[in-house]
């Protein structure tokens, strides 16, 4: 067995997960150590390598995630938010470095995962790519640059197998745009329209999702004003990209101190 730092992948039958496995088997920075699927899954007691329909790999699945920890120095986290939260509370327990790119968190939820950041390095993003965390910066600029003239609005596309709505990256950067606009996006969020909604508020952000076929995931920022519009957008068309970005991140939180960073941090961007 190599020394690199040990990695678990949990929700590993998922899309993010083989992607992970795929994306570690490459690395020479990290290793797989473990793997996880909830209790039930067919997957569980498998060979990892022999479940995803190739060679034996030596890790077993397994739904113990806190023993898989104990072997670990690193969790890698696509799965679904009470999921998270219970990895969550693992993790710093054990002091390991937590990097979650699950979506779909309430304010309750947040606070959870922000408690148990005191006890891991613990890197969040709702989306790891190095140009949506780009487009986030550009958002907050081009939302100082103009004034509520100019209405912002977020359409974001995905795959039909998603299960929220808006997604992470369309949140990060109606977060950048409030910031931009030195508001706060829960008193500025337009989230769903339908029937007679009146005229729209100035100085709303708007959020519109499209869900269909195998969509990666697509993000529009517009900023509507009088006469002209500008568009800022991010395209993914292969979610080894955020894979890759997790893995970055995995790396950079070894050489850091327990507490909560975003991908602005591991990216330099901040
Ligand atoms: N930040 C980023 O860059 C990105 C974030 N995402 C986010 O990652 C998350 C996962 O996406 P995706 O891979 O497409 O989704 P999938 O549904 O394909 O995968 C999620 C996996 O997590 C598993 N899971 C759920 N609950 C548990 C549990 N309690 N214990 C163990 N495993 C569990 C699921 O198992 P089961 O099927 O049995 O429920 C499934 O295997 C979503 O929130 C998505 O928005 C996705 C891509 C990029
Ligand atoms: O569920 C997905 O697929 C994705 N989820 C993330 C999000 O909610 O923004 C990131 C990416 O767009 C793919």
């Amino acid at each position: 067995m190599s020394d690199l730092p040990g990695v678990v992948v949990t929700g590993v039958s998922g899309r993010m997960g083989r992607m992970l496995v795929q994306e570690i088997a490459a690395s020479d920075k990290l290793r797989l150590a473990g793997a996880i699927e909830r209790a039930g899954h067919d997957w569980v007691g498998r060979d990892l390598g022999l479940a995803m329909g190739g060679a034996e790999t030596g890790v077993i699945v397994s739904d113990d995630a806190d023993e898989a920890f104990a072997g670990a120095a690193v969790v890698i986290d696509f799965t679904a938010p009470e999921a998270t939260i219970a990895f969550g509370a693992l993790a710093a327990a054990r002091g390991l470095v937590h990097v979650i790119g699950t979506t779909g968190f309430t304010d309750d939820q947040i606070a959870a995962l922000e408690a148990a950041s005191e006890g891991a390095v613990q890197i969040r993003a709702g989306n790891m790519s190095l140009g949506v965390n780009l487009l986030t910066v550009l958002t907050r600029k081009v939302a100082e640059a103009l004034d509520a003239d100019f209405d912002i609005e977020i359409v974001e596309a995905h795959h039909n197998r998603k299960v929220d709505a808006p997604s992470g990256t369309a949140l990060m950067l109606g977060e950048a745009a409030a910031v931009g606009r030195g508001v706060a996006l829960g008193d500025v969020s337009d989230r769903g329209r339908d029937g007679i909604t009146g005229a729209r508020t100035r100085g709303d952000i708007g959020f519109s999702a499209i869900r269909g076929g195998d969509i990666v995931g697509e993000h529009d920022v517009i900023f509507a004003g009088p006469g002209e519009r500008v568009v800022l957008r991010h395209v993914a068309s292969d979610r080894a990209l955020f894979a890759r970005g997790a893995l970055k991140a995995a790396a950079w939180g070894l050489e850091r101190p327990a507490g909560f960073y975003d991908m602005l941090d591991v990216l330099g961007l901040n």
